[in-house]
């Protein structure tokens, strides 16, 4: 998985990587020459009292100090563009992947889970890049090369290499294979962490109103205590992992000092030649611990990658068709032929055989007891999911066979729960029709009755709007979200219950003044006040996802118990007769 993230996701920068591989192998090799420069300078210049040679080796090494500090640069500055680009372009494929998905797969991931899976995750992959682009070449170079060049310089401290490389090697190994386990742990404690938050802080108000604050801080402390614990966990391997290298790296270095005094005594080895073996030996034991911190990162990113890879690989259940099919004549006629629909996992249907035909200038009520499926039956029409049997068809295609994004423009929906999104009210608005002018606007909020609370506001069509809407009262965001959707002048308007939280004058001057506006759409409004759909042309009744009645309010209310009875339970005895 992470292999196929990394592939897809860093061909573009190809040309950049190949730039910082090139430009790291140029650094690591000018830093392989410095020891020996260096031991030259000791054993030929400084030991002989040579000043020109000094001069001249010394001249030598600033030079190649300053080019490595270019390439260097060069290398950080390329790898740092290409894994942020990496990143970006990484989030951009799971954002436009969640762009199409349908409820269903919403549902299954879940939202603190999509947003830590495009951020974290992105993140921890993109600095494995990041790292990688920094050592990829340099740590196994400076391994090899310093090998080779230490034992260029003296072979009776070879030993030295054997041992203590090995046994940074060793510790590091035994340190991180016990951290692995507890990365994978982290990515889905951070998941529970984010839901926990988002869930308190969207249902703040309930939580208040139940008193329920203790508790959910006690639910909190305990996703936040676990993940704590966790990353406590992994810094205890880390703080012990320091230590360990240190006294490694500080041993070898006393040995090599040790044994190199022995071996200058016997007049074997030069001055010069042991500070170089030195180096190299600390140069080999830095690329050791490079790696490792890299293979520390890699199972991390391993995982996040796989998170990562679950989402771009998900097949959305609603599908855009290769070829779609364009209607002939597009009036917007909406048709249920023997339409049904299951929740994934639902053992029964929600749906089961409607038949409907919603005409242009006719208004179409959907009314039934809660959960009898009327918000499932109205997702259908813009494909919010689709159909498990039977057809939904808008102007005699079947919605599955439409262009989605077309589908959509053709309808005004606005759903059971009016979401209004951070920015203005007209911002909002022209969420249905960008280029849509002030007058629009404000003839569209006339329509939904909000033009008097809006004209109050001090900045009008500018006022700001909090995400969500929550700086309007629900009345007021309904009213706002109608607005969004009349602005749009679409042929097929649908309202999920959309005039509930208004109160029965408004609910009546808003229908009222929406007739002429929608004399040529076809209009379907779910409603459980019989006073919003007694005037409908058709009203559908619905029990437990079946078609019970479809009439006019009079011939329902005498050949349609179900109906009878929400009237009789709505109206005064006189109007229900
Ligand atoms: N995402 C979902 N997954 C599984 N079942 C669901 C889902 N959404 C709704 N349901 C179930 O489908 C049934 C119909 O729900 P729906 O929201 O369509 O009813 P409704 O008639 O609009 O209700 P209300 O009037 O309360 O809004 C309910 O029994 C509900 O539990």
């Amino acid at each position: 998985m992470l292999t196929a993230v990394l592939r897809t996701y860093l061909r573009p920068y190809r040309l950049q990587l190949s730039v910082v591989i090139v430009l790291q192998l140029a650094a690591s090799i000018t830093a392989l020459f410095l020891p020996t420069l260096n031991a030259r300078l000791i054993d030929d210049g400084v030991a002989k009292g040579d000043t020109g040679f000094i001069l001249s080796t010394g001249g030598v090494m600033v030079a190649i100090t300053f080019g490595q500090i270019l390439c260097t640069i060069g290398a950080v500055y390329f790898g740092a563009r290409a894994s942020m680009g990496f990143g970006r372009d990484l989030r951009a494929g799971i954002y436009h992947a969640v762009g199409g998905f349908s409820d269903q797969e919403f549902s299954s991931f879940g939202a603190p889970s999509l947003i830590t899976r495009n951020t974290n995750d992105v993140n921890q992959v993109q600095m494995l890049v990041m790292l990688t682009c920094t050592m990829l070449v340099s740590a196994p170079l400076m391994c090899i090369g310093g090998v080779v060049m230490a034992l260029r310089e003296n072979l009776d401290l070879s030993w030295l290499l054997a041992v203590s490389v090995p046994l940074l090697l060793l510790a590091i190994t035994l340190v991180i294979t016990r951290m692995v386990p507890l990365f994978r742990q982290m990515q889905k404690l951070i998941d529970a962490v984010n839901r926990v938050l988002r869930e308190q802080l969207t249902g703040l108000r309930v939580v208040r109103a139940f008193v329920r604050e203790p508790l959910e801080g006690e639910r909190f402390a305990k996703a936040n205590s676990d993940l704590t614990e966790t990353a406590l966990q992994i810094g205890r391997y880390q703080a012990l992992m320091f230590p360990i290298v240190m006294l490694i790296v500080n041993v070898s270095s006393v040995a090599v000092l040790w044994f190199g005094a022995h071996l200058i005594d016997d007049g074997s080895l030069q001055i010069g030649q042991m500070s170089a073996f030195l180096n190299y030996l600390m140069q080999i034991l830095v690329a050791v611990l490079m790696a490792t911190v890299m293979a520390v990162l890699i199972p991390r990113a391993a995982v996040c990658a796989d998170r990562i890879k679950e989402v771009l690989d998900t097949v959305p259940a609603v599908d855009r068709p290769a070829q779609p099919q364009t209607p002939a004549t597009r009036t917007g006629t909406v048709e249920l032929r023997g339409a049904q629909f299951s929740y994934p996992g639902a053992e029964t249907p929600v749906l089961t055989d409607l038949d409907l035909t919603c005409a242009p200038g006719t208004v179409t009520a959907i009314v039934g007891s809660t959960g009898s499926g009327k918000s499932t039956l109205v997702g259908l029409i813009p494909r919010l999911f689709d159909v498990t049997g039977g057809q939904v068809l808008v102007d005699g295609i079947d919605v599955r066979l439409q262009d989605q994004d077309e589908l959509c423009a053709r309808i005004g929906l606005v759903p059971q729960q009016a979401y209004l999104f951070s920015g203005t009210i007209a911002s909002n608005l022209r969420y249905g029709k960008r280029d849509a002018t002030d007058e629009e606007l404000w003839e569209a909020l006339r329509i939904a009755q909000a033009d008097d609370f809006v004209a109050e506001l001090a900045e009008g069509l500018e006022a700001p709007v909090a995400q969500g809407g929550t700086n309007f009262s629900g009345g007021q965001r309904q009213r706002l979200a109608i607005a969004r959707a009349v602005v749009r002048r679409p042929q097929i308007y649908v309202f999920d219950d959309s005039f509930s939280a208004l109160d029965l004058g408004t609910d009546a001057r808003l229908r009222h003044a929406l007739r002429p506006t929608v004399t040529e759409a076809t209009v379907i409004i779910v409603g459980q006040r019989v006073s919003t759909i007694a005037d409908a042309d058709q009203i559908l009744v619905l029990e437990d996802g079946v078609t019970v009645g479809l009439g006019r309010h009079e011939e329902l209310v005498r050949t349609c118990p179900t109906y009878g009875e929400i009237v009789r339970s709505q109206l005064p005895a006189e109007l229900s007769a």
